[in-house]
C-alpha cells in the first residue's frame, strides 16, 4: 500500500461539536497518511462550521460533506456516504470511532469495496506499506496485532488509544459536498425517531478518560460512585448486575454484553471482577479496586487495591480529592 489520504468520519454531537475520540483518530490519521493528508466525512445535517477551527488544527485538508436524500444516522445510508467518500478522497484507509453504529457501517463499507476490517483497535501503524492494528481479545487475555493484507484497510479505533495531539502546520480545510447515491436496499429500514440523551453534564461513557463503576456492593445506592465520578471529571458505569437489578440505565453496563471501555482511569467499586465484566474494561490504562473481600478476582488484574467498604472509602477519596483540588 503507498501513501495515500486518510479518511476519518467526523462523529459530532446534535450540535455539531466533534466528539472527543475525533481528535485522536485525526492524530493518528496523520501519522499514517504522512504528506498524503487527511480527509474528514461529515455525516448529517448539522453545521460544520463550528468543528471547522479544530479540524484546521488538526490539519485536515477536506471535508467532504455528505448529501444524500435519507438519513445518514442509518448505518447502510451512512456505508453509502463513506463508500462515495473513500472514492472522492484516493483514500485506502478509514478511521471511524469504535461504536456499535460505526462497526456496523465500517462492516458495510469493507464488504462493498473489499477492505479489510478490524474493529476496536487500540492502535495502528504501517509496516511494509501494510497497515496492522493492534487489539486486545479474548475477555482482555491477549493482545494482537492485524495486518491488513487487502489493498483497502477500515479500523475502528476505541477511545483514548491514541494521545491527540494538534497538527505542527494548521490547515485551512475545504468543506466540499459530495452527492451520495442512496442504495434502493439503504432505507428499507426508516428512522422514526432518534433523540439525544438529556446531557448528564458527564463525560461519555465510551470515551471518558476516567470511569468509577459500581457493581453489586452498592446495593443500588450509586451516590458514592456519583460523588467520585464528578470529582474526577468522569463518567459512571456499572456491572451486568447493576443495570439487571435497574439500579442504573442498561446503557451504563460495561462488559461483553455491554460497552467496551478503555479509560485512562477505571475505579471499580463493589465489582468482582468477573470474566464477563473483565471483557469489557481491561484494557484500561490504570485499574483501581474498591472491594471488602481480599480475594476478590478483580485484585488480579488491579493496579491499585484497597481492601475495604466502598461506603467508607468512596467518600473519603472524594473528599482528598477535593482538598488537593483546593
Ligand atoms: C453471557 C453472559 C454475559 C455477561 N455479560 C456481562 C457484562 O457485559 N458485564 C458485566 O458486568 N457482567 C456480565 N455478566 C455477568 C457477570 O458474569 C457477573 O455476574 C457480574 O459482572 C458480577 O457483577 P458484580 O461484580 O457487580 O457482582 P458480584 O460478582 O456479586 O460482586 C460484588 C462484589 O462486591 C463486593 N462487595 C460487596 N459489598 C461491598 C462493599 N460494601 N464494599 C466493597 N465491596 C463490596 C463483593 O466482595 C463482591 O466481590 C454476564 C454473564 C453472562 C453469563
Amino acid at each position: 500500500m503507498t501513501a495515500t489520504p486518510v479518511l476519518v468520519l467526523l462523529d459530532h454531537a446534535a450540535d455539531g461539536t466533534l466528539r472527543p475520540p475525533v481528535r485522536e483518530l485525526l492524530t493518528l490519521a496523520r501519522e499514517l497518511a504522512g504528506d498524503a493528508g487527511v480527509h474528514g466525512v461529515w455525516a448529517g445535517a448539522e453545521d460544520v462550521a463550528g468543528a471547522l477551527p479544530v479540524l484546521a488544527a488538526q490539519g485536515v485538508s477536506t471535508v467532504h460533506r455528505l448529501v444524500a436524500d435519507a438519513d445518514p444516522h442509518l448505518s447502510a445510508v451512512l456505508a453509502d456516504g463513506l463508500q462515495a467518500a473513500l472514492a472522492a478522497s484516493g483514500a485506502t484507509v478509514l478511521l471511524l470511532v469504535s461504536s456499535f453504529e460505526n462497526k456496523e457501517a465500517a462492516a458495510r463499507v469493507a464488504v462493498r469495496t473489499g477492505a479489510g476490517v478490524v474493529t476496536d483497535a487500540d492502535g495502528v501503524v504501517l509496516e511494509d506499506g501494510r497497515v496492522v492494528a493492534h487489539k486486545t481479545v479474548l475477555a482482555g487475555t491477549w493482545t494482537t496485532r492485524c495486518a491488513v493484507t487487502a489493498p483497502r484497510a477500515v479500523v475502528t479505533v476505541k477511545a483514548n488509544s491514541v494521545t491527540a495531539q494538534d497538527a505542527a502546520v494548521p490547515s485551512t480545510p475545504a468543506v466540499v459536498d459530495l452527492p451520495v447515491e442512496v442504495r434502493p436496499g439503504s432505507t428499507r429500514v426508516h428512522l422514526v425517531e432518534r433523540t439525544e440523551h438529556a446531557d448528564s453534564g458527564r463525560p461519555d461513557l465510551g470515551s471518558a478518560h476516567v470511569v468509577v463503576v459500581g457493581g453489586r456492593g452498592t446495593e443500588g445506592d450509586f451516590s458514592v460512585v456519583e460523588e467520585l465520578a464528578d470529582v474526577l471529571g468522569g463518567a459512571v458505569g456499572a456491572t451486568r448486575v447493576a443495570t439487571d437489578e435497574g439500579w442504573i440505565a442498561h446503557d451504563a453496563q460495561i462488559g461483553q454484553t455491554g460497552v467496551t471501555v478503555s479509560p485512562r482511569l477505571y475505579i471499580g467499586a463493589g465489582v468482582s471482577g468477573a470474566v464477563h465484566h473483565r471483557g469489557g474494561m481491561q484494557a484500561s490504562g490504570t485499574i483501581v479496586a474498591v472491594n471488602n473481600d481480599p480475594d476478590a478476582p478483580i485484585f488480579e488484574i488491579a493496579d491499585f487495591g484497597v481492601v475495604g467498604d466502598l461506603f467508607t472509602v468512596l467518600p473519603q477519596a472524594a473528599a482528598e480529592l477535593r482538598r488537593l483540588q483546593g
